[in-house]
C-alpha cells in the first residue's frame, strides 16, 4: 500500500511539475515550445551558433519562422518576449508599465549579489539614484564648457601618440578606449589614469570580456545558473567573479581617499564627492538609500554602459574612413570648409558640421551595437502587438530591427549618411535612430557620449588621414576591416589596422572597397 501511494505521489508531482513547466499563458506571444528545466535556452543555442553567434539574427529567424514581430520565448525557467518592430519597441521604451528590470541571477551576479545601482533597479529607488547622477552630470557642467575641456585634453594627448606613430599601422580601438575610460574615470574620480598605469589596461580588458562572454538576456548562466557549480570557468561565472572582485579592489581605495580628504567645497568636483555629501546630508535617515555600497554599484553601472559603448562606436566611425574613402574627403572638406586651420573642435561645432552629424548618425543606425536592447521588465499584466505579456515577464527590443527596417529606410543595407540630410543640409530624419533608447530609462550618459564621438572624430579627422596599411605593412590580412562585429552584450568592431598620416602629406587613394560598397551587417 504505501510503496503505491509514494509512487501515485510522485506521479501527480512530476505531472504537477511538468505542466507548470510547459504552460504558455493564454495569448502568449508565438515562439517555438519549450522544454521543462531549461525552456528553449538549447534551441536557441543552437541556432546562434549555426549563425555567427549574434542573438538579434536568432530572434529574426524565429520572428520569420512564427509569422509575428512579437516573439515568446522562455530562458531558462524566464519568460522572455522580444518586441522586433517599431511601434512595439517604442512602446516598450515609453510606456509605464516596461520600465521594470528583471530580478535574476545574472543582474543580481552584476551587482555583486545586492539589487543596487541604475542599470538593474527600478520603481522610487532608481527614479531617486538616477535623478541624482543626472542632476550631478548638469551640475558639473555636462554638455557645457568643463566637460568640454576634460574631453579636450584627452583628445590632444591621443593626437599626440598618433602623431608619434604616424607611420604604424595602428588599431584605433585600443587608443580610443583608453581616452573614453579616462573622460569617465574623471567625471567619477576628478582624475585620469596615465596609459602606462596597468591597471587601466586590466579594467579594459575585463569590461571587453565580459561583455562578450553574455548577451542582453545574460546568457546560458542566467538561464541555466546551476552552470556555474558543474562548469564554472565555461558559463562565465568565474569570468563575473574575477570582474567584480578585480572592480571593487579597483574603486575602493578611490572612494576611501575621498572620504579622509572631503570637504564640502569640493562636492561638485566630481561624482564621488558630490555622493559623499549627499550620503552626509542623510546621515540622520534610518533607512537612506545613500550608501558606500550603492556608490560603487553606480560607478559600476557607468564604466559598464559607457565604456564599450562609446569606445566602439568611435571605433566603427574611424574604421568606415578607410573602407569608404569617398566620405573621409566630404569629411575633410566640411572640416576644412567650416572650422579655421587652428580652431579645436567643440561639441556646439556640430551644427557647422552637419556631414559629420549625419555620418555618426549612419554608423549608429546601421552598426546597432546595441542590437537588442533592455532587458525591461512587466511591472503588471499587459499586452503588447496584441498579445499577453504577464506581470514579471523579461521584455527585449530589436533596435537593430528599427535601424534595419526597409520600409522606413528604403536601403537600410546600405551604407549612406546623406539619407539624414535635406537638400539645405539639416539634419532630419534621426528620430527613429533609438541608440541611446527612449523615455525615462533612455541613456543617462547620451550627452557626454555624443560629445566624445564628435571631439574625438572630428579632432583626428583635422589632423590626420586615415590610410590603408600598405599590403608590406601589413601581410596579416586579419587586420582588414570586418563588417561583421563580434557578438555580446553591445556589438564591437574585430581589431584592424589604419595607418594615421598627418595631413598635408600625399593621401593614398585606396578606394579598393568601392564607391557604392553596400555593407551588409551579418
Ligand atoms: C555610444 C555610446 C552609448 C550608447 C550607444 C548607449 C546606449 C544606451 C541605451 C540604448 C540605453 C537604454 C537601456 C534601456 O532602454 O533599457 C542606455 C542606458 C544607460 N546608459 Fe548608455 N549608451 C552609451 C554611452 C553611455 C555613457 C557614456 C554612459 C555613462 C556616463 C552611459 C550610461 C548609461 C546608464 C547608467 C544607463 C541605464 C539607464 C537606466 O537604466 O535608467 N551610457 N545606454
Amino acid at each position: 500500500m504505501i510503496p503505491f501511494v509514494l509512487a501515485t505521489t510522485v506521479l501527480l508531482l512530476t505531472i504537477a511539475f511538468l505542466f507548470k513547466e510547459l504552460y504558455r499563458p493564454a495569448n502568449y506571444p508565438p515562439g517555438p515550445r519549450w522544454l521543462p528545466i531549461v525552456g528553449n535556452t538549447p534551441l536557441i543555442r543552437k541556432i546562434v551558433s549555426q549563425n555567427g553567434g549574434q542573438q538579434i539574427t536568432v530572434f529574426n529567424k524565429l520572428a520569420q519562422s512564427h509569422r509575428s514581430s512579437v516573439i515568446g520565448l522562455k530562458l531558462g525557467r524566464e519568460r522572455v518576449v522580444v518586441a522586433l518592430a517599431y511601434e512595439d519597441v517604442k512602446a516598450v521604451l515609453c510606456n509605464e508599465e516596461f520600465q521594470g528590470r528583471p530580478d535574476n541571477f545574472f543582474i543580481r551576479l552584476r551587482t555583486m549579489g545586492t539589487r543596487l545601482g541604475i542599470t538593474c533597479t527600478d520603481g522610487a529607488f532608481w527614479s531617486e539614484q538616477r535623478s541624482f547622477v543626472t542632476r550631478h552630470l548638469r551640475q558639473a557642467g555636462y554638455g557645457r564648457r568643463a566637460m568640454h575641456l576634460q574631453i579636450q585634453s584627452e583628445l590632444t594627448e591621443l593626437l599626440g601618440i598618433l602623431g608619434s606613430r604616424s607611420e604604424e599601422p595602428i588599431w584605433p580601438g585600443s587608443l580610443v578606449a583608453v581616452s573614453v575610460i579616462n573622460v569617465l574615470w574623471m567625471f567619477v574620480t576628478g582624475a585620469r589614469i596615465p596609459r602606462d598605469d596597468d591597471r587601466l589596461n586590466r579594467l579594459l580588458q575585463l569590461l571587453q570580456d565580459r561583455s562578450k562572454a553574455f548577451d542582453m538576456s545574460g546568457g546560458t548562466l542566467n538561464q541555466l545558473p546551476w552552470l556555474r557549480f558543474i562548469a564554472p570557468e565555461w558559463s562565465g561565472y568565474n569570468l563575473l567573479v574575477r570582474f567584480n572582485k578585480q572592480l571593487h579592489e579597483f574603486f575602493t581605495p578611490t572612494i576611501e581617499e575621498h572620504h579622509r580628504n572631503f570637504s564640502d567645497e569640493k562636492a561638485s568636483d566630481d561624482l564621488i564627492y558630490a555622493y559623499i555629501k549627499e550620503m552626509r546630508n542623510r546621515d540622520s535617515e534610518s533607512n537612506t538609500n545613500f550608501t558606500d555600497l550603492q556608490m560603487t554599484m553606480i560607478i559600476l553601472d557607468i564604466f559598464i554602459a559607457g565604456g564599450q559603448t562609446t569606445r566602439s562606436t568611435l571605433d566603427l566611425a574611424f574604421m568606415m574612413m578607410i573602407v569608404r574613402p569617398d566620405i573621409q574627403r566630404l569629411v575633410h572638406a566640411e572640416i576644412d570648409d567650416k572650422l579655421a586651420p587652428t580652431q579645436e573642435p567643440h561639441y556646439e561645432d556640430r551644427q557647422k558640421l552637419p556631414y559629420v552629424e549625419a555620418f555618426l548618425l549612419e554608423v549608429q543606425r546601421f552598426f546597432s551595437i546595441a542590437a537588442v536592447n533592455g532587458p525591461r521588465r512587466a511591472l503588471k499584466d499587459c499586452t503588447l502587438g496584441g498579445y499577453r505579456v504577464p506581470k514579471d515577464t523579461t521584455v527585449l527590443m530589436g533596435l537593430r530591427n528599427v535601424h534595419m527596417d526597409p520600409e522606413h529606410w528604403g536601403d537600410p543595407e546600405v551604407f549612406r549618411p546623406e539619407r539624414f540630410l535635406d537638400a539645405d543640409r539639416n539634419i532630419v530624419n534621426s528620430e527613429r535612430v533609438l541608440a541611446f533608447g527612449l523615455g525615462q530609462r533612455r541613456c543617462l550618459g547620451e550627452t557626454l557620449a555624443r560629445s566624445c564621438l564628435f571631439t574625438f572624430f572630428v579632432g583626428v579627422l583635422k589632423r590626420f588621414c586615415l590610410c590603408k596599411p600598405r599590403a608590406n605593412d601589413d601581410d596579416d590580412d586579419e587586420m582588414a576591416p570586418s563588417m561583421t562585429l563580434n557578438p555580446g552584450i553591445t556589438l564591437s568592431p574585430k581589431p584592424y589596422h589604419v595607418v594615421f598620416q598627418p595631413r598635408g602629406q600625399t593621401v593614398p587613394q585606396n578606394d579598393s572597397f568601392g564607391e557604392a560598397v553596400s555593407v551588409v551587417n551579418e
